[in-house]
């Protein structure tokens, strides 16, 4: 199971009165395997979700729940992607990917096996010797997610995970990330400022307004997918070229300029 809940959420930095009210009443239920991605302007507080979901920031109102259970610190049904990759530079991405099944004492030929899985996944294998300085930013970003899933968490939480990639490689993670979500689905949160990124990616894609944040609007790109049959094309460029994915597209755009207009008001 995976179902992400936030009911009623809000969040405040520093204190109720004088503090800055960063998201206000955010409700949104990610189901189980949904994959959702939450665009919004800068600053709006999307970071600030996710890290609520992880455990890492606790609400000021509300709740943030995981299949009914209240979060209160991180745990092992919860695996985070960052934007910078985190990979520790002195480990392999072997030693890097078993570094998290061995925190939860998973035996040793369990963990040999499950990383051999997930290294012929990714297209890893012949890299398992290689140190991170060795590999591309795409290589390392790669490891980052084998290592995350490699855990089998319920719930994957992507911060920007392909902000720091270069645009050739951003296409080509994202065609793997949408292979890896189909054969092994995850329930995933995703932060995105791309739009075509969210809407490729994601079943629903959730538009937040300018800080305070709150979901403004919710948009279901699952049916649209299915009833156009996007998964027929191979690449990309032939998804984002279709009426239906440009439509959602510059819909998400108007969204999001309305509210930059709002914030320079
Ligand atoms: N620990 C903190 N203390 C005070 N303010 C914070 C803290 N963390 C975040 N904020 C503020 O809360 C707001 C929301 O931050 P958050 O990082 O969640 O936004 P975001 O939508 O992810 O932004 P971006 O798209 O620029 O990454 C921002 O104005 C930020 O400056």
């Amino acid at each position: 199971m995976g179902v992400i809940q936030f009911n009623d959420v809000g969040k405040i930095f520093g204190p109720r009165e004088t503090g800055f009210h960063a998201l206000q009443n955010i409700n949104l239920e990610i189901r189980d395997k949904e994959f959702v991605a939450i665009v919004g302007p800068s600053g709006c507080g999307k970071t600030t979700c996710l890290r609520m979901v992880a455990g890492f920031e606790p609400t000021t109102d509300g709740v943030v729940t995981v299949d009914g259970t209240p979060i209160k610190r991180p745990g092992p049904n919860r695996a985070v992607v960052f934007q910078q990759f985190a990979l520790f530079p002195w480990k392999s991405v072997y030693d890097n990917i078993d570094m998290g099944l061995r925190n939860l004492n998973v035996s040793r030929s369990e963990r040999e096996a499950r990383i051999a899985d997930i290294l012929t996944l990714m297209n890893l294998t012949q890299y398992a010797k290689h140190f991170p300085h060795q590999l591309s930013g795409g290589m390392q970003q790669r490891v980052a997610i084998a290592r995350a899933y490699v855990l089998d968490p319920d719930v994957l939480l992507m911060d920007e995970p392909f902000g720091a990639l270069d645009a050739q490689t951003r296409v080509v993670m994202q065609e793997e990330l949408v292979r890896l979500a189909r054969k092994n689905p995850r329930t995933v949160l995703f932060i995105t400022h791309a739009v075509e990124e969210a809407v490729y990616l994601a079943d629903r894609v959730a538009i937040m307004t300018r800080a305070p944040g709150r979901i403004k609007e919710v948009l279901d790109v699952a049916s649209i997918r299915n009833a156009e049959d996007w998964d027929s094309h191979e690449k990309i460029e032939d998804v984002m070229d279709l009426e239906s994915f440009v439509h959602l597209r510059t819909h998400i755009w108007r969204s999001l300029r309305e509210e930059k207009a709002a914030q320079h008001a």
